[in-house]
């Protein structure tokens, strides 16, 4: 689903570029649950903002299913983005004058899909996420972990193959962050490609597969290790 080869990202202010990613390749299948790790200011932010088509990216090749991301114009970027991919961040993002059940309708509006049928897709979105009860709370009445369920809601609404979860469990306890994790198990179960990323070992214990970061680039742990300096050949005789 997503091929990312040799990509580069550079962040310009003045006089000072910071190589966010520095040739960054990453292929993820259809179907995974991939936790991205690393360290902070390693580049995870950055991987996933430019994998959802938030950010451009500088250098190298990114297929979408396929297709090129590469020079893509602004009106694309943003049909893809809403037909195909939903987010979820570690700041809930939500918008606070609107109640929860029109935070979950947002996308649907943009999609410009009768009042009924975005009525009927929110609902259901929130009853997946088990907040059927708190439609017409304000983002401020709720917990962090209600706030970040309501968000995973709006982001499934629009019924995403992929989702990308920038620190989902980040802002929660240990207790709201399982339950989101659980949440994201059920979400993957269903058939969506989940991408998330998390410093937390013990969160991306359950994601199916886990990658490392370093400096804008994977780190392979497959990668054969490099070759041993030449040691000095043994006296004649001995083994
Ligand atoms: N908008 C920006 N302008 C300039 N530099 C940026 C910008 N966004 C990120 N950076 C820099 O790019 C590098 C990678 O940042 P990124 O946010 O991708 O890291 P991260 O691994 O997600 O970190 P964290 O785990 O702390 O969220 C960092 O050095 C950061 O300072």
């Amino acid at each position: 689903m997503i091929r990312m080869t040799s990509v580069t990202k550079v962040y310009r202010r003045g006089l000072f570029e910071t190589h966010a990613l520095a040739g960054f390749t990453l292929h993820v299948a259809r179907g995974e649950f991939l936790a991205v790790m690393g360290p902070s200011g390693s580049g995870k932010t950055t991987f996933l903002n430019v994998a959802g088509l938030l950010d451009p990216f500088d250098g190298g090749e990114y297929l979408l299913d396929g297709e090129p991301m590469q020079g893509l114009s602004d009106a694309r970027a943003s049909a893809i983005r809403n037909g195909k991919i939903g987010f979820v961040f570690q700041s809930f993002q939500l918008i606070a004058d609107l109640d929860v059940l029109d935070n979950v309708d947002v996308p649907l509006r943009v999609r410009g899909l009768a009042a009924r049928v975005r009525r009927e897709r929110a609902l259901r979105a929130l009853e997946g996420v088990g907040l059927s009860a708190r439609l017409h709370h304000r983002p401020s009445e709720l917990s962090g972990g209600q706030q970040q369920r309501v968000a995973i809601a709006r982001a499934l609404v629009g019924e995403p193959s992929l989702l990308l979860a920038d620190e989902p469990t980040g802002n929660l306890d240990s207790r709201a962050a399982r339950q989101i994790l659980d949440l994201l198990e059920r979400i993957h179960a269903g058939g969506t490609t989940i991408v998330m990323t998390t410093h937390d070992p013990e969160l991306a214990a359950r994601a199916r597969r886990r990658v490392h970061v370093l400096d804008g680039k994977l780190i392979d742990p497959w990668a054969p290790a490099p070759p041993a300096p030449p040691s000095e050949a043994p006296p004649e005789g001995l083994p």
